[in-house]
């Protein structure tokens, strides 16, 4: 039998359609307690990655398994794993409430269960209506409500976003942090790191198959030195000033403004007022974070060749070494925010 972990682990994963090659040798870990996002660009494997985590596509090599064991040795898998992927059916003629009691009978959960998910999903109003009558957003929460069934320890959703209005978004981030909260294991696909970055804790980001980054999404954005655009009066002797108070990247821009690295808006207009540099106009830009996710998946549909050695972003661990020293560069300054 399983282990009870809770945990999700990705090995070695390859997966090849004939020529495609869907997914290539990807490695990560999900553990309980967090939300993770699987995110990369449309194509990039992780629909293909799901299926074979959830035994329905046979990895071509490597393994995927749920609380140390690959699906279909998981006993009875819908207790451990609940999943949504994309372009589930219903039968347009059954209500939710039915087409729920066709899904409790067949993994042996009671009936009242049935009406329990609907309630969980915010559905209880329309148990009596026909699924096929639903809008997306409604379909996405009933698909959820089948997932929830069986009161998984792991939960795997495949763009829950999609079709979802703000409010539905909001609503899902609420539900799915106190799922996780309480100990169990959420990981959620999406190609837009903007959708799911309020919901997730962690993140795995893939690109052509290959994985780009696996951490903490406030290491991720941390990873984003943010900078101050200013423009100063005399630029060659505040750029001057910056480098000799630490300041480790000042560089000139067009039309005389400077773009100074890991520095605070404060620490830079207090140090042009010492200097007796006037200033014409400071901004401090933060991480954008969209940003780096295009970064990291950048070229997955150009003509370049997959995966030269060294191509990508490098490794977490190398990530959180650069992460510490820009925050030691900031504390260098000894200013405040
Ligand atoms: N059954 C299949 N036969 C052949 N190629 C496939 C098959 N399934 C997926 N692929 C190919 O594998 C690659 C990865 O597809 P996959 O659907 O896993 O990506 P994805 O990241 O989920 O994309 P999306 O966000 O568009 O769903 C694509 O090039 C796709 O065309």
């Amino acid at each position: 039998m399983h282990d009870g972990s809770g945990r999700i682990v990705v090995q070695n994963l390859t997966k090849q359609f004939g020529p495609v090659t869907a997914v290539q040798n990807l490695s990560f870990a999900v553990e309980p307690g967090s939300v993770t996002g699987f995110l990369g660009p449309n194509g990039a494997g992780k629909t293909t990655t799901l299926r074979m985590l959830l035994g329905l596509v046979k990895p071509t090599a490597g393994t995927a398994t749920i609380n140390g064991r690959p699906h279909d040795q998981l006993g009875n898998p819908a207790r451990v794993v609940g999943s949504v992927l994309e372009n589930e059916g219903f039968h347009p003629k059954r209500t939710a409430r039915n087409h729920l009691l066709v899904y409790a009978a067949a993994i042996g959960v009671p009936d009242q269960r049935a009406d329990e998910v609907l309630g969980l999903v915010g559905l209880s109003s329309a148990a009596h209506r026909k699924a096929g009558d639903f809008s997306l957003g409604m379909r996405q929460r009933l698909a959820l409500a089948t997932a929830l069934l069986g009161d998984p320890q792991v939960l795997v959703l495949d763009e829950p976003a999609n079709g979802l209005d703000p409010e539905g978004i909001a609503w899902l981030r609420t539900f799915l942090r106190s799922y996780a909260s309480g100990g169990r294991t959420v990981l959620v696909s999406s190609h837009l790191l903007a959708e799911v970055e309020q919901t997730i804790d962690q993140v795995v980001i893939i690109s052509r198959g290959q994985t780009m980054y696996h951490g903490r999404v406030d290491q991720l954005r941390g990873s984003q030195q943010a900078r101050v655009i200013v423009l100063p009066g005399d630029g060659a002797k505040l750029a001057t000033a910056l480098k000799e108070a630490g300041a480790p990247d000042v560089q000139p821009m067009p039309d005389g403004w400077l773009t100074v690295a890991g520095a605070t808006a404060r620490q830079v207009g207090d140090l042009a007022l010492q200097q007796g540099v006037p200033i014409y106009g400071l901004r401090e830009e933060t991480a954008d974070l969209e940003k780096l996710f295009f970064q990291l998946t950048a070229g997955q549909f150009s003509a370049q060749p997959p995966q030269q050695p060294g191509w990508g972003p490098p490794p977490p661990q190398q990530q959180q070494v650069q992460y510490q020293q820009q925050q030691q560069q900031q504390q260098q300054w000894g200013g405040q925010r």
